[in-house]
């Protein structure tokens, strides 16, 4: 990663029989009025993987007991730059889902989600990630449209190499 790109965790919580999953509407800053998995930066020296417990815990309540990295988004845009989201599910979940300054957690049905109101990108590579796959996604913008864009599935061993690498600024 080059000192331009920002780096982001993002974090799906599921009930116990993968059935539902839990999104946030973000309150304030990127990606106000959008639903979306619970997440952001790493704080100084944190590793990815810790950042994205602590993002969930802070932005929804919950606690993981075992959560699975399943993806890395790695976008370029015009207008924002490089970004690149380390992606993770949670199907052992505990805790008390609470609404944070940031978030306004709401479960929804894996089988009924329309999309509406999320990430541009999210209906290309949402589903891979519902499906059960390991991905490397790439999309590129040019102001908010989508001009470009790879899912790839990649194995565990893969995604480890890209974490391995990731420590916070
Ligand atoms: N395209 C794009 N750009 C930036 N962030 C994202 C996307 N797609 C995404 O899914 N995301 C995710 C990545 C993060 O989970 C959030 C953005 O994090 P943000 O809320 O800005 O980070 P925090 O560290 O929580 O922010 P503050 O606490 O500083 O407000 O969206």
């Amino acid at each position: 990663m080059d000192l331009l790109t920002r780096r982001y965790t993002v974090i799906f919580p599921f009930n116990s029989d993968g059935t539902q999953v839990l999104l946030g509407l973000k309150k304030r800053g990127m990606g106000v009025g959008l639903w979306n998995g619970f997440g952001g930066k790493p704080e100084l020296g944190e590793t990815i993987d810790k950042c994205a417990r602590r993002e969930l815990k802070e932005e929804c309540g919950l606690e993981a007991r075992s959560m699975q990295h399943v993806g890395v988004l790695l976008m370029k845009s015009t207008t924002s730059g490089q970004v690149e989201v380390f992606v993770y599910t949670a199907k052992d979940i505990v805790g008390d889902v609470i609404e944070s300054d940031e978030m306004k957690p709401k479960w929804f049905k894996v089988a009924d989600l329309t999309y509406k109101d999320t990430y541009k990108e999210a209906r290309e590579w949402w589903p891979t990630m519902l499906q059960g796959n390991k991905f490397v996604a790439r999309f590129e913008f040019v102001d908010a449209a989508i001009t470009s864009k790879e899912i790839k599935h990649v194995d565990a061993k893969q995604l480890a190499l890209l974490r391995s690498s990731a420590i916070g600024p």
